[in-house]
């Protein structure tokens, strides 16, 4: 990477996919990026993955996580680009050892919303209603729930979906709060989801900046940016999903709060895809360090399996 004089990259090249939601996020990471270091430049590379190409079929259906990075990964090894900024329940569970997460950011509202034009709340939905969700997460805690609502697929990217909605498709759709107010749709939220109903995916909420492995000089530029709170919480969710073999294929929500006492609290749940059984654990931990993080995410896996789990997990 070439430098200035004081040792500044000349030029960062972020990578994203190009949908709404992914280029805001590149672009947030561009002007923090721009204001720290304001003698280099920050370009954005927009490109396609596998999982915007693919409209037609569930997430789960065509190879679950990884769909929406494997291209943008391509561009870092060839060294188009410097850094992938992520959504971070898209990022899988074990990176290739070519790659490194260095930096979580700050986590958005990390709950799921009701999004409808005509019913307030998942609870004023009559019966037979149709609700909207392409995660098997979200349609298996809705139908545990609620076994009268009708949860069909949805896909495509957030305005897409809205606009299924607002076509009449479904009666309500269930999205990330995180996508729709960083996109300036916070006015579509008709309720915030209470975790109880609907516990978000490990990560939901946060961004990751992916780099290539061994780049000690790129990780001290982007450090500012990391959030440490969020980073604890989302070890502790992503160590859940990691011990269960977790990707959009499993029906896997995994919560991580920071307490006020410095600790962190960790929820986790598996359920069967038609909502007939739902098996939870909690764990907590006095501390909010990684390696505590880790810990309780891999203790509440091991509760949920020995609570049946793994018949709900599939074969992969
Ligand atoms: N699976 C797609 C995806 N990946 C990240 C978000 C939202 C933003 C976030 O969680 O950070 C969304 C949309 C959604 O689930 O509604």
């Amino acid at each position: 990477m070439s430098t200035t004089p004081s040792g500044l990259p000349k030029r960062l090249v972020i990578a994203s996919r190009e949908s709404r939601l992914a280029m805001w996020q590149a672009e947030h990471v561009r002007d923090r990026l721009r204001a720290l270091y304001p003698d280099c430049e920050v370009a954005i590379l927009g490109m396609t993955t596998l999982g915007d190409q693919v409209l037609d079929r569930a997430l789960n259906e065509i190879g679950g996580k990884g769909l929406f990075i494997k291209e943008l990964e391509v561009a870092l090894l060839d060294g188009r680009a410097d850094l992938a900024v992520h959504s971070l329940k898209d990022v899988p569970m074990e990176l290739a050892p070519q790659f490194a997460l260095p930096i979580v950011m700050k986590r958005e509202d990390p709950r799921d919303a009701f999004v409808s034009g005509r019913f307030a709340s998942l609870d004023a939905l009559p019966a037979g209603a149709r609700v909207g969700t392409s995660s098997l997460r979200r349609a298996a805690q809705i139908r545990h729930r609620y076994p009268g609502l009708v949860v069909l697929p949805l896909r495509g990217n957030v305005n897409t979906r809205l606009s299924k909605l607002d076509s009449g498709q479904y009666d309500a759709i269930i999205l990330a709060a995180a996508g729709l107010k960083r996109l300036g749709l916070a006015d579509r939220i008709r309720a915030i989801v209470p975790p109880e109903l609907s516990l978000p995916a490990a990560g939901q909420g946060a961004l990751g900046i992916e780099t290539l492995a061994g780049r000690p000089e790129l990780e001290a530029w982007l450090a500012p940016l990391a959030d440490p709170k969020t980073a604890a919480e989302v070890a502790a969710e992503r160590a859940v999903s990691r011990v269960l073999g977790g990707s959009c294929r499993v029906p896997l929500a995994a919560w991580c709060v920071s307490r006020a006492d410095g600790g962190l609290e960790l929820v986790a749940r598996v359920a069967a895809e038609d909502g007939s059984a739902m098996v939870e654990a909690v764990e907590r931990c006095p501390q909010a360090d990684r390696a505590s993080a880790e810990r309780i995410g891999e203790r509440a896996a091991r509760r949920l399996l020995e609570q049946g789990a793994a018949q709900w997990l599939g074969s992969s």
